[in-house]
């Protein structure tokens, strides 16, 4: 095929990859021609591989597109904050998010709940639809623009009153209490019927390749993988061990207080009875760790369920 050998490469294994459809966006097509089968480019790639060859998803995801394209996207995060900024940045008044960007938020989460319902569905998702007016205009028709669909509304696992907020421009959007938080009180309840669950790395990557390119790179960046410690001796909840995760509502939208060394004002498990005593084990729950107010952005320390080296991605097939 001309058009294959015009523009081919080889693979680090020697199979040639034919890139007559790069530049889509998707990149699903890209094939290796190894000895006697077509294997998709995309079918070892890790995490990272994903996001950034594959779905190059640097180009449209806030925070990374800084002006270095060659930078290792890590150090882009903290690029242009002094200290000062970085830690105020948590108590400042944050810049709400449109409503049309709410609209398409909300849009992709239905998207990826619907699609995890149908195709893994490991954990049976209340799959709740409640249509507040049929004529409601919401959504997005797949080249920017909005068609009319009903709007229709997940279980959130916040349980506390919140907006999504604007956190800035290397951290993206955010999560804002909009009255007061007691410290000890459940904010997050991720045992609410409405968080997926992937035990095979290969089949997140199945799921993450077959979505439109902007809703697998907000996917990448909303699942986090987490050992998740038995309940009892007897608790053969499929959930406990290693696994991905990933909600379908702005729980997913919760940043890390660890990477701006901060301190985190939400923590996953229990709040111990006792002054001094240890939290209670990490599974579903997040409890505020102090009094919050109303304005603050709700932080918790990713370091807290995951591990900071990401090796849970590499022990799960990424
Ligand atoms: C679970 S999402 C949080 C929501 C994200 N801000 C958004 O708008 O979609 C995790 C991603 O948020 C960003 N993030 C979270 N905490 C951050 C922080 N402290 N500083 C910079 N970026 C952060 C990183 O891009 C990370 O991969």
């Amino acid at each position: 095929d001309e058009e294959c050998d015009a523009s081919a490469a080889y693979s680090s294994s020697g199979g040639k990859i034919c890139a007559s459809e790069r530049g889509d966006g998707y990149g699903s097509h890209d094939v290796i021609r190894g000895e006697d089968r077509m294997i998709p480019i995309w079918w070892n790639y890790d995490i990272d591989q994903l996001f950034e060859d594959h779905f190059d998803c640097g180009q449209i995801i806030y925070g990374y597109d800084d002006g270095h394209p060659d930078d290792d996207h890590d150090d882009d995060y903290v690029d242009g904050l002094d200290d000062q900024a970085v830690k105020e940045q948590h108590i400042k008044i944050s810049d709400p998010v449109s409503e049309t960007e709410l609209e398409k938020l909300r849009y992709q989460w239905e998207i990826l709940r619907e699609k995890y319902v149908r195709e893994v569905n490991i954990v049976p998702i209340f799959h709740e639809v409640k249509l507040d007016s049929a004529t409601e205009t919401t959504g997005v028709d797949g080249k920017g623009g909005f068609v009319d669909r009903p709007r229709t509304h997940g279980v959130s696992a916040i349980v506390v009153p919140t907006r999504i907020g604007d956190a800035g421009p290397t951290k993206g959007r955010g999560v804002f209490a909009t009255a007061p938080i007691t410290k000890g009180a459940l904010v997050i309840n991720l045992d609410n019927g409405s968080t997926g669950l992937f035990k095979v790395g290969h089949s997140w990557r199945e799921f993450a390749v077959s979505l439109p390119r902007e809703v697998a790179c907000n996917f990448i960046e909303w699942s986090w993988v987490q050992t998740v410690p038995p309940s009892s001796v007897i608790d053969e909840d499929i959930r406990n061990g290693l696994s991905i995760f990933i909600a379908f509502d702005e729980s997913n939208l919760m940043n890390s207080a660890d990477w701006d060394d901060v301190e985190a004002n939400v923590r996953c498990g229990f709040p111990p009875k006792h002054e001094g005593d240890d939290w209670g084990p990490c599974r579903f729950h997040y409890h505020a760790t102090r009094d919050i107010a109303a304005g603050e952005e709700l932080l918790l320390n990713y370091g807290d369920f995951e591990e900071i080296s990401q090796q849970g991605w590499v022990d799960i097939g990424l």
